[in-house]
């Protein structure tokens, strides 16, 4: 790594991707500029706080903070720069396909930047984008420019690990120069470089994706098919998982798959499916059997009250999954409206979830405990499984609650001892 030459690079994107990868390429001994439209994260990172919680990441960022900058000022940030990253957002659009216009209004802005060598998208994109971007630079005159499809594998909560450890490197070029630029630019980090054609690339972040929802979806069926037989799914999917060719990952039954990832990837592959004339089938079910699962969660609640009308139901955990403070396409969210269409009220809680995303549920009201969060409560729901629930007082919880209706939605607690203290106690595919 000692001679490696130290390059200048740009990120587009100061979100959870440009973050992390804009901190670790520091790490790596590059000197970076981050930069980003948004006025107040930049502020924030300039003034030495993070805007996003991810473990690690404001350490990383501290240690290297000779080396890594924040602007929103464009031409500061391509000052001299030699790779470009994009790692902006892209989100779903009214159709379903991935929303590119982040994507373009960068490539836009690259015009005239006469250092550079490179530009790497690593935002999720759709396959065929590479050669979009490809002649978009051509027409702002950088044809001279290599381009580099190297999608990001990193999940939330682990992403600074990840990136430094990751189970694989996928590098899609179609030049030789390009390739060796950024595998170069790996040097250090602990895992194998793949190199391919861009299309392929492209096409690995969606599968890879795609395939983990698979899992969980195909898992959660199961469950339910467990819940009618009697069988228990926690031994089923343990055993099913000592298979070394199936493996126990992403084999954990809940409430259904969320975040900023799994539901936009897995439509945007859908309808790239669909532009192609084709229609991708399992990936379709996938989709269903995930949102089923949440409505699954309330009818049952509705099983065990008669009614939801003027029932108090407590949502416990809001965030995607635990270690995170990210909200989109969060279960809990579905979860909130489905209660409130219902005429339910609705109380929280949640230990990093940010204010702002939880205000638009009006009636809904935000505890600072999950004790008190259940507090008169009819029924409750284990939505994330935060580790603090764990800890939990549950023999003065149930005494708390007006019903002591719990729903465990992530498997999280014992269903004897849950019972055993009073609880009404349902579970994912657990007797
Ligand atoms: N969040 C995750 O764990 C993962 C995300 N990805 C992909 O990475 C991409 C980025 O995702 P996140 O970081 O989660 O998004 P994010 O929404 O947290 O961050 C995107 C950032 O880009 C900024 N931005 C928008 N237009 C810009 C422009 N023209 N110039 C500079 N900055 C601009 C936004 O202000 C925002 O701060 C997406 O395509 C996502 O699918 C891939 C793997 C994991
Ligand atoms: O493209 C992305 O953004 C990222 O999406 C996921 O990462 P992330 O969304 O951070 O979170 P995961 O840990 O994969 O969990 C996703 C959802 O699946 C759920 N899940 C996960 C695993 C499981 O066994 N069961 C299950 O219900 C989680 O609760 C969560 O709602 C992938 O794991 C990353 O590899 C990928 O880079």
């Amino acid at each position: 790594m000692d001679d490696k030459p130290e390059r200048r690079i740009v990120v587009f994107g100061a979100g959870y991707i440009g973050l992390v990868t804009g901190a670790c390429l520091a790490q790596l001994g590059n000197q970076v500029v981050v930069r980003d439209i948004d006025p107040e994260k930049i502020r924030l990172l300039q003034s030495g706080e993070v805007p996003i919680y991810e473990p690690g990441l404001g350490e990383l960022i501290a240690r290297n903070k000779e080396r890594l900058t924040f602007t929103l000022d464009l031409q500061q940030a391509l000052n001299g720069a030699e790779i470009a990253y994009v790692c902006v957002d892209t989100p779903p659009s009214a159709s379903g396909d991935a929303d590119l216009s982040r994507v373009w209004s960068v490539v836009q802005s690259l015009e005239g930047a006469s250092y550079l060598r490179a530009v790497v998208v690593k935002s999720t994109v759709p396959v065929g984008t590479g050669a979009r971007v490809r002649a978009a630079l051509d027409t702002v005159g950088l044809q001279h420019v290599g381009y580099a499809s190297n999608p990001e594998f990193t999940a939330e909560g682990t992403a600074v690990r990840d990136f430094l450890h990751p189970d694989r490197v996928v590098v899609g070029v179609s030049d030789e120069a390009t390739a060796r630029l950024i595998s170069e630019l790996h040097e250090g980090v602990d895992g194998p470089v793949v190199v391919m054609d861009v299309r392929s690339a492209e096409m690995v972040k969606l599968a890879s994706n795609a395939l983990l929802a698979t899992k969980i979806s195909f898992i959660n069926e199961i469950a339910t098919l467990c819940e009618k037989t009697g069988a228990d799914i926690e031994h089923v999917a343990d055993a099913v998982g000592l298979d070394h060719r199936l493996g126990r990952h992403f084999l954990r039954p809940g409430i259904g798959w969320g975040g900023s990832c799994f539901p936009k990837d897995s439509e945007a592959l859908r309808q790239l499916a669909n532009n192609t004339g084709y229609h991708l089938q399992l990936l379709s079910a996938v989709i269903e059997v995930n949102n089923l699962q949440k409505r699954r969660a309330v009818q049952k609640l509705k099983d065990e009250l008669g009614t939801l009308m003027g029932a108090r139901v407590a949502l416990l955990g809001l965030t995607f999954k635990p270690g995170t403070d990210d909200m989109r396409e969060a279960p809990s969210t579905v979860l909130a409206a489905r209660l409130l269409a219902e005429g339910a009220e609705v109380s929280c809680w949640d230990p990093m979830a940010r204010p702002a995303e939880v205000e638009p549920w009006t009636s809904t009201s935000r505890h600072v405990s999950p004790e008190l969060a259940v507090e008169g409560a009819d029924a409750a729901i284990v939505v994330t499984e935060w580790p603090q629930l764990k800890e939990v007082d549950w023999a003065r919880v149930v005494t708390a609650m007006r019903r002591p209706v719990l729903y465990d939605g992530r498997n999280l607690l014992d269903p004897a001892a849950m019972r055993g203290l009073g609880f009404t106690y349902i579970s994912v595919g657990r007797p």
